[in-house]
């Protein structure tokens, strides 16, 4: 489904992704893995097209994202939850999932799409008319993958979703990773640190150290060894 072949990024003088491969099946959940600082939020920023690359190639269903301008992103049915949420927090919960479908030419197609939303996430019915900064963090990550979905992706990346919400909620927001893949469809890529939560949530694995990639494969193949070397501190 997406397929990230030889990938180069500088950030100025600072070579950040050497070589870059990763190949996302259709239906999996992966999970890209790897210490602070080691490049994964730039792969993921590239693959949205939010960094500039110096070569390679980062196809989607068969397209060269490269080519793609950048109107008509948004209909390329690739949903992203951006590390630490970015919602509007003076907007109202129902705003913030309606953002992304103003500017929409073929805003009709998506006239029950909040509803659907709502279905997925009853807690953001209640609080739709509250301001997205009053949510609890469980409540806004809930809130940002709402917004992704809007679109109706059929690739959902998430940024360490994880990330300052409390021990109960990570479970929830597992489960729903989980619901979203197996129940509708969607093919999932994540960054995660937390071990228990990837090995919980995901069905494949990428290591990425120094901006190379490193390891590789089904979660159940995330050894001890690959830990030590990768991803301890
Ligand atoms: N906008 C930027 N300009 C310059 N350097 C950057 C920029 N963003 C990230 N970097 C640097 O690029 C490297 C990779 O950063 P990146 O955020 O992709 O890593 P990461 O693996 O996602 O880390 P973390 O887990 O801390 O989010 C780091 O050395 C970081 O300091």
């Amino acid at each position: 489904m997406l397929d990230v072949r030889g990938l180069n990024q500088f950030y100025g003088g600072s070579h950040t992704l050497w070589d870059v491969d990763l190949a996302v099946k259709a239906g999996s959940r992966t999970c890209l893995m790897g210490r602070n600082g080691m490049g994964k939020t730039t792969l993921l920023r590239a693959v949205m097209g939010l960094v500039a690359t110096r070569s390679g190639e980062i196809r989607y269903d068969g397209r060269d994202l490269g080519k793609v301008p950048a109107e008509a992103r948004a209909g390329l049915r690739i949903g992203y939850v951006p590390q630490g949420r970015e919602i509007f927090s003076q907007l109202s919960v129902e705003e913030n999932l309606r953002i992304g479908i103003y500017a929409r030419a073929d805003k009709a197609r998506f006239a029950d799409v909040i509803d659907r939303i709502y279905a997925i996430f009853p807690v953001l019915k209640q609080m739709s008319r509250r301001r997205g900064g009053d949510l609890s963090g469980g409540q806004q990550q809930q809130l940002a993958i709402g917004r992704a979905l809007v679109l109706d992706p059929q690739l959902l990346i998430l940024d360490e979703p994880c990330e300052g919400i409390q021990p109960n909620i990570v479970h929830e927001i597992g489960d729903l990773i989980l619901r979203l893949n197996q129940e509708h469809g969607l093919t999932v890529l994540l960054v995660e640190q937390k071990l228990p939560f990837a090995r919980r949530v995901a069905s494949e694995f990428r290591i990425i150290d120094k901006g190379r990639m490193v390891a590789g494969g089904e979660i159940a193949a995330l050894s001890d060894e690959l830990i030590r070397a990768h991803l301890t501190v």
